[in-house]
């Protein structure tokens, strides 16, 4: 069966740190060319388990080691009797070390090297051995045409290591990149597998890790970890005496005229999230609708920062931005959560002012951008921040001195210290309104329960993509209260 997100290692690691990997395991004693065998074990083994009645094979290789993968793997076919036909893009001659020596293997097991061209014609699962951690920039030419030929087949693929022409450690296109059904990743797992646009290129994802030494694994640096498992944080378990007064007073700022919906939904998510107590600051119109939907929140309406004062006093932990607007009224009530020292979230129009220089967020707090207010607090497009938003979200937290969600398909979190997280839960219905608004008042809710604040950024981003996938997959729509009462239902399993 293919790998849960769960059953993957942790650690996330550059294309260097990979190398790394690779040497420091040759010089433990393992030859490379053991590890490029075991590699065409693991990925012969993966292409059959997934088209197990295909039969025949064609393979793209180029002139690295990623190449010499895919030598072996054509011998193992070729062995097992399936047609294979194996293309060189690069010129085999070229081959050196371990992939020489694959691709001698494969000549003596009665592999037949041919020139790709444009007229190759491709036929069964098709292996892209051609780019792997090597890759150093736009793709060039043949292998560009080559790709491109290969996408407009729409032949079965399966990349080895990772698809060429993806960047290993943003996951981004470098001018062209391969779309695999299935990628087998090899001795660690890439950051670039999982960030920038590489959900939509990997397809389903196998790793092997060659056997390599655990001990010599967990010294390696890497340079992100998955929140997953173990690195999932939790809420410490309430003891039988506990009373609301000692589970946090969350304090959602928001809701001006005809964006009330947004703070309703922070301070339900606050709610159904466990925090003691919630209130609501906002405009006095909404007041009748918000005690209508959420009984048990406490409402009031404040026109100005000075009504606010009193208030956020009581508050343990402030959740700033949901429907706030960008008018005088926001930008009072902002001004006032700018001097508090109470643990902040700021979402939505709280960074769109803070990007406009009108206010900053005292240090110690949660960000959470999407690309698109990322790009505002950055002063850069989007799609500089898509293009790595590994680096988006580490400058984030340095420049704020606070914790950074960067929200998007592999949601990032990073830390003034430079700590990175990544999310690889979630699904793609979830790019809705009103489901920032839910995060916002979850992260609220858990500091409000006393979780440190990367911890309670976390706990959310996980439970939140998680109830999200569920909700998905059960073919539910995502409206945000039944995400609330998901939310609510993976903390109870959580700590039973
Ligand atoms: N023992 C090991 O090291 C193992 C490695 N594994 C596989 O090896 C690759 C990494 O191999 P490497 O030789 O470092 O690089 P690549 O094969 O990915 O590519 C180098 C090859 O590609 C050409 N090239 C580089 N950039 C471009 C570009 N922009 N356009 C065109 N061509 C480019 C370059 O000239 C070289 O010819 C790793 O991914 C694994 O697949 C084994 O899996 C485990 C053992
Ligand atoms: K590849």
């Amino acid at each position: 069966m293919p790998q849960s997100p769960d059953n993957l290692p942790l650690a996330l690691y550059s294309a260097a740190q990979v190398r790394e990997l690779d040497a420091r395991l040759i010089a433990a004693g393992t030859p490379g060319f053991e590890l490029m065998s075991r590699a065409a074990h693991a990925i012969w083994r993966a292409l059959r388990r997934r088209w197990p009645d295909a039969g025949a094979l064609s393979v793209l290789a180029g002139c690295g080691n990623n190449a010499g993968d895919g030598y072996l793997v054509a011998a193992l076919a070729l062995r097992a009797g399936w047609r294979v036909q194996l293309l060189a893009v690069g010129d085999p001659a070229q081959l050196r070390g371990d992939a020489a020596l694959a691709r001698d293997e494969a000549q003596a097991a009665g592999v037949t090297i041919q020139p790709w061209s444009e007229c190759a014609a491709l036929s069964g699962v098709v292996l892209d051995a051609l780019l792997g951690t090597g890759l150093n920039g736009a793709v060039r030419e043949p292998y560009a045409r080559a790709i491109r030929l290969l996408n407009a087949s729409g032949l079965p693929v399966l990349a080895v290591d990772i698809p060429s022409g993806l960047c290993a450690d943003r996951g981004q296109v470098l001018g062209v990149a391969v779309r695999a059904q299935l990628t087998v990743t090899l001795i660690g797992l890439k950051l670039g597998l999982f960030t920038g646009v590489a959900p939509d290129w990997v397809g389903e994802l196998v790793f092997d890790d060659l056997q390599a030494d655990p001990a010599l694994v967990a010294r390696q640096a890497c340079v992100a970890q998955r929140l997953a498992g173990a690195n999932v944080p939790r809420l410490p378990a309430r003891p039988r005496g506990v009373h609301k007064g000692q589970l946090g007073h969350v304090l959602v700022v928001g809701g001006d005229r005809g964006l009330a919906g947004a703070a309703l939904l922070a301070a339900q998510s606050a709610l159904r999230s466990g925090a003691g107590m919630v209130s609501l600051a906002t405009r006095g119109e909404h007041l009748a609708a918000a005690q209508a939907r959420i009984p048990e929140v406490m409402g009031f309406a404040v026109a100005s920062a000075n009504q606010l004062r009193s208030l956020g006093a009581a508050a343990s932990v402030w959740v700033v931005g949901p429907g706030l607007g960008q008018g005088a009224w926001g930008r009072s009530l902002l001004s006032l959560a700018a001097i508090t020292d109470a643990p902040q979230v700021w979402d939505a129009d709280a960074l769109n002012l803070m990007a406009a220089g009108v206010v900053k967020m005292p240090g110690g707090g949660v960000i959470t951008p999407h690309p698109g207010e990322a790009a505002r607090l950055l002063g850069i497009s989007s799609a500089a921040v898509q293009a790595d938003r590994p680096a988006a979200a580490l400058a984030l937290a340095r420049r704020y001195q606070a914790v950074c969600v960067l929200k998007g398909a592999g949601t990032l979190l990073a830390d003034p210290a430079g700590q990175l997280l990544l999310c690889d839960r979630g699904h793609p219905a979830m790019a809705g309104a009103g489901l920032g608004d839910v995060l916002a008042g979850l992260i609220g809710a858990l500091l409000a329960q006393g979780l440190p604040v990367l911890a309670a950024a976390s706990l959310a981003v996980w439970l939140h993509a998680s109830a999200g996938e569920r909700l998905a997959e059960q073919g539910c729509g995502l409206a945000a209260s039944d995400l609330c009462a998901v939310i609510r239902q993976l903390l109870l399993e959580q700590s039973a």
